[in-house]
């Protein structure tokens, strides 16, 4: 079951912006040379701009006033280069930091997915699927967007401030002071926007992933919301979180309000109290005519970099919490892994041993005893062991032992005498396959699906076809040959819709493709009806000959596959024995079949 994202969120202790956003560092690398040459045509742009109305200035105290014609006209054709050299960086900026952007957003992304991928079932168990959606897609992309465009605007338009503040200084001093203490409030209220507007962009970009998890549940299970008639309750569920997410966006666009309102206001303050201080110099002689106009000038070109600000730092802080929650998934703990010195088993048999096995659900109350409690089972090589025991007494979650989609919390499971730990994990899951009780299919053909777990075969070589057809005839899939493009049509979410029976025989096709030395099945026949089960189990039959397998049975003919039968009960394995053992010997054993036969009438 997962969790909404508050419990999902690790509590690290919290960076600062910069320091979190040079957590994208690494990514950034091979992108920076562009990124930082972006950065150095921005800032000629931004210098250019303020050479206008320097240039300006000398037009308009030098060959305006002196009436030297040819100066004048060559000063005219100055400014105008000037602009068009402004346009031309910022043509050349865009130019540059574009696709070097794109590139990091794309690195990012596939580093999130490989991490994903290396996380452990338990990590996935908890969070919601919708909350690694939105970090993959909505918070990487405004990642770029930052690096594309804000980070550099941000850098370059506080340059431009920095330096028309420097001039207005170097003009006079009264101009420089007007323009810092008209600022001042800029600062306050930039503080307290921080302070409130961080929180609000986490709250919201949480909620817009609860959002996109309410919408894949439902887009998912839209089959029984309808059949039971609850889309008008889905619907009311998905509005109550949107209106939340709105309420949340309509806190950010008040806070936002305000900032613009004050990073509009104050330039034009600021520009106000100089132009009136510009005017007095300029009466008083302190000031040339020339110089009052390039301020004037200084003045218009200095307005979009200071309103820009109020944009600029929200929009710091949206990529901050960004990237806040995309490292939550890179700072998760892998907790299964390769062992730093791995064995191998250069012969596999295909021995399999529970010994003192414990387990428990990561999120399981403290006082609960575990779910697998010392749990003892061996599985001779060869031998197919059927597992038996009461709805939810944990034989699915013993099932995901073996290839260590959990670990055991004490005890071991072992495969040829070897510790699972102490395997690579590639080669573990190439050792045992497993059908799970859900059968899922990729978007992808019958092909692709069934040779999933056959990286080794070329997917086109006549061995991959022999193995293919091998895998499909022990399924009892004949069924894909009638398919449109028989075992080349597009199958899972995005293909043609399968029955639960036939998925369930395209998973069982797969393991059997894989060929492991162990095969763990998870009541693999039980979408079946009774003439393809039987022909299945015969097939089956066939190839467990072979291999030693596990298989969780929920009906007496599953049952009947095996030589032995386990039965377990309170996290243990109660009596083991063959069927006509069991029934003798076994209370728990006749129970559980008496239940399973009278479920088999129904
Ligand atoms: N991912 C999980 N996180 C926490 N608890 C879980 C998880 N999966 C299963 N459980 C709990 O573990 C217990 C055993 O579940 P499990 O699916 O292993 O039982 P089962 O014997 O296979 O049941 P069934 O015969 O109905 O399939 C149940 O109480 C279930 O709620």
């Amino acid at each position: 079951m997962t969790t909404s994202h508050a419990d999902t969120a690790p509590q690290t202790q919290r960076l600062s912006t910069l320091r979190a956003l040079a957590r994208l560092l690494p990514f950034a690398k091979p992108a920076l040379p562009r990124l930082i040459g972006g950065l150095f045509v921005g800032l000629a742009a931004a210098v250019t701009s303020l050479l206008i109305p320097l240039a300006l200035q000398y037009v308009i105290d030098g060959p305006l006033t002196s009436g030297d014609r040819t100066a004048f006209l060559w000063a005219a054709f100055g400014v105008l280069a000037l602009g068009v050299g402004e346009a031309l960086f910022v043509f050349l900026r865009r130019t540059l930091v574009l696709t070097p952007a794109a590139a990091v957003e794309y690195s990012v992304r596939q580093a999130f997915y490989r991490r994903l991928q290396r996380l452990q079932v338990a990590f996935h168990d908890r969070w919601q699927s919708g909350q690694l959606l939105s970090r993959m897609m909505q918070d990487i992309g405004l990642i770029r967007r930052w690096l594309a465009f804000g980070s550099i605007l941000l850098v370059i338009n506080v340059t431009t401030l920095v330096l028309g503040m420097a001039l207005l200084f170097r003009w006079h001093w009264a101009l420089g002071v007007g323009f810092v203490v008209c600022s001042i409030p800029i600062w306050v209220v930039s503080y307290r926007f921080e302070q409130r507007y961080g929180v609000l962009t986490r709250t919201s970009q949480d909620q817009a992933g609860d959002l996109a998890t309410a919408v894949e549940e439902s887009v998912h299970g839209i089959r029984v919301l309808k059949a039971f008639g609850r889309g008008g309750h889905a619907l009311g569920a998905f509005e109550r979180k949107a209106e939340t997410l709105r309420a949340t966006e309509m806190s950010k666009a008040r806070e936002m309000g305000v900032i613009w309102f004050w990073y509009e206001l104050v330039p034009i303050m600021a520009q106000s109290a100089c132009f009136i201080i510009g005017v007095v110099l300029a009466a008083q002689g302190q000031l040339t005519v020339g110089e009052l106009f390039a301020f004037f000038a200084l003045a218009a070109a200095m307005l979009w970099p200071m309103g820009s600000l109020g944009f600029l730092f929200s929009f710091l802080i949206d990529t901050r919490t960004a990237t806040d929650r995309v490292f939550e998934v890179f700072d998760a703990p892998i907790l299964i892994e390769d062992p730093a010195d791995p064995r191998t088993i250069a012969e596999p048999r295909g021995a399999l041993a529970f010994r003192g096995v414990h387990f428990r659900y990561p999120d399981a109350k403290e006082p609960e005893t575990d779910l697998i409690d010392g749990l003892d089972l061996v599985l001779r090589p060869g031998e197919t062991m059927a597992l038996v025991g009461a709805t939810g007494s944990g034989k699915t979650t013993l099932t995901a032992l073996p290839t260590r989609l959990y670990d055991v919390t004490a005890g071991s499971v072992e495969i040829d005498g070897v510790d699972v730990r102490e395997l690579r994990l590639e080669d573990l899951r190439s050792l045992i396959g497993v059908a799970f009780e859900e059968p899922i299919l990729f978007s992808a053909s019958v092909r692709e699906n069934v040779l999933l777990g056959r990286h080794d075969l070329d997917p086109g070589s006549a061995e991959a076809d022999a193995v293919l057809r091998e895998a499909l005839d022990v399924a009892q899939a004949g069924f894909v040959h009638e398919l449109p493009d028989g075992v080349d049509t597009e199958v899972g979410e995005e293909g043609l819709s399968l029955s639960g029976g036939q998925r369930q025989r395209l998973a069982l096709a797969r393991v059997v493709a894989a060929n492991p030395s162990v095969m763990v099945l998870d009541d693999p026949l039980s979408a079946l009806d009774v003439d393809t089960e039987a022909l299945v189990e015969a097939a089956l039959r066939r190839v467990l000959a072979g291999t030693t397998a596990l298989i969780v049975a929920h009906r007496p003919s599953t049952v009947a596959l095996a030589d032995r039968v386990a039965v377990m009960r309170d996290g243990r394995i109660d009596a083991v024995g063959t069927h006509g053992e069991l029934l003798r010997s076994s209370e728990h054993y006749r129970y559980l079949i008496s239940s399973i036969e009278e479920e088999g009438r129904r």
